[in-house]
């Protein structure tokens, strides 16, 4: 393990030994004057697409609920050596960060899920690819080589087309399926209706279905040939509104990868999720572009992993930004947290790089405040590292 020695700390992951050697880091530091980089470089609808939420009250809540957790620094404990690991599903992970499976990446740079994959394979985070990727499934798996990937399933309502696509991923080498259920419409999503700009539509972010069998033969003509109807079918099988708890059986059935339930914020879906066999639940509201006004993910946290984390993998994404976030969410009793929009702009701005040097940040962040808190094993946090009353 390469631990370099500087004013910074002792750690692991000290990219900003760049800054110490006198070297301008390549991309800006703060998460708020990257994204306005990315805003620069993008096409403005594409920013918004990315930028946006389903109005802004959720997105807003996001970050400012983490300020309800303060952390509570202890003093003279021994934090000269950390450790980041953590289990997941019965498997050490070396660090709690996880890419969140974001769709259509290729309006945010040409390579799209193959340089995030990459950077991910670089830095060994783990990293979880959308249904609705720019690339197929099988070549993503082959970029992130040994690296953990799991898929992510927009569940159709053709359950033959839902099996298609969950035993690739199986065969792939995938680890896990995570099954998006807040996403079964898109919400009322004012900037994109605005500047009529679904990139979807366009026939971007459908390489795994115009790569499938079952979705093909569901066409006249191949994909490409005709990408209206392309598109069209898609929008007609991509989502089922219709379906209830008893349908996840039919998932179960169609593989061994364990599963797990992407937007549960109630303690009761929770409970749900264990009844019908998950393997565990990622607390999120999708980043606040579903539904405006809801609960903020971070206030959600403690009352699922109350119902369901002793018995099956919690996860949290929605407004990780900084180091801190990631220690309030595992003092919560989250075993692993995963980041979207953060690793968007460093797509943007300069693709696999841009990525991995988030990534890099945002580790070295997580070390650094573990440490500076009192803290020398991210694993072992409990509320009590936490100085709020509220939860
Ligand atoms: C541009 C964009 C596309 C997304 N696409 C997907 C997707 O295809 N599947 C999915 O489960 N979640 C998707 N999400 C939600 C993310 O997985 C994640 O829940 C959210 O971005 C986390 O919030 P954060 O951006 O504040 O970190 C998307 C989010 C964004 C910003
Ligand atoms: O935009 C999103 O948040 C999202 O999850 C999505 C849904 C369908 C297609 C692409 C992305």
């Amino acid at each position: 393990m390469d631990r370099t020695n500087t004013p910074y700390g002792n750690h692991q992951f000290g990219i900003y030994s760049a800054g110490l050697k006198g070297e301008l880091p390549i991309l800006p530091l703060r998460y708020e004057d990257l994204e306005a980089r990315a805003r620069e470089v993008l096409d403005p609808a594409a920013y918004w697409y990315v930028a946006g939420g389903a109005g802004e009250a959720s997105m807003a809540a996001n970050r400012h609920s983490f300020d309800r957790y303060p952390l509570f620094p202890r003093m003279l404990t021994d934090v000269s050596e950390r450790d980041l690991s953590t289990t997941v599903l019965g498997k050490k992970h070396a660090t709690p960060l996880m890419l969140a499976p974001l769709g259509v990446q290729e309006i945010l740079h040409p390579d799209a899920e193959l340089a995030v994959a990459r950077a991910a394979a670089d830095v060994g985070v783990p990293m979880t690819l959308s249904t609705v990727s720019s690339y197929p499934m099988e070549q993503v798996k082959s970029e992130l080589g040994d690296t953990t990937g799991w898929y992510q399933l927009y569940w159709p309502n053709d359950d033959e087309l839902a099996t298609s696509l969950v035993q690739r991923a199986e065969k792939a080498g995938y680890e896990a399926i995570v099954i998006t259920l807040d996403t079964k419409m898109l919400a009322w999503r004012e900037r994109d209706l605005e500047g009529a700009y679904l990139p979807f539509l366009q026939g971007k972010g459908l390489a795994n279905y115009t790569s499938d069998p079952v979705f093909c033969a569901g066409l006249d003509k191949a994909p490409d040939e005709d990408v209206v109807a392309t598109v069209k079918h898609w929008s007609q099988v991509y989502a089922s509104p219709e379906r209830s708890w008893s349908d996840l059986a039919k998932l179960r059935a169609a593989t061994n990868l364990p599963l797990i339930l992407k937007g549960v914020l109630h303690p009761e879906d929770a409970l749900a999720a264990r009844r019908a066999g998950m393997d565990g639940v990622i607390v999120s509201n999708h980043g606040g572009r579903q539904v405006d006004g809801s609960i903020a993910a971070i206030d959600a946290l403690a009352g699922v992993v109350d119902a369901v984390g002793d018995h099956m993998s919690v996860l949290f994404d929605s407004g990780i930004r900084r180091g801190a976030d990631v220690l309030k969410a595992v003092a919560l009793g989250a075993d692993a947290v995963l980041v979207g929009r953060p690793f968007a702009w460093g797509l943007a701005c300069a693709g696999e790089q841009g990525v991995a040097e988030v990534l890099r940040r945002l580790l070295a962040d997580i070390d650094l405040t573990l440490a500076l808190t009192g803290h020398d094993r991210i694993d072992r946090l409990t509320r009590a590292a936490l100085a709020s009353t509220r939860y």
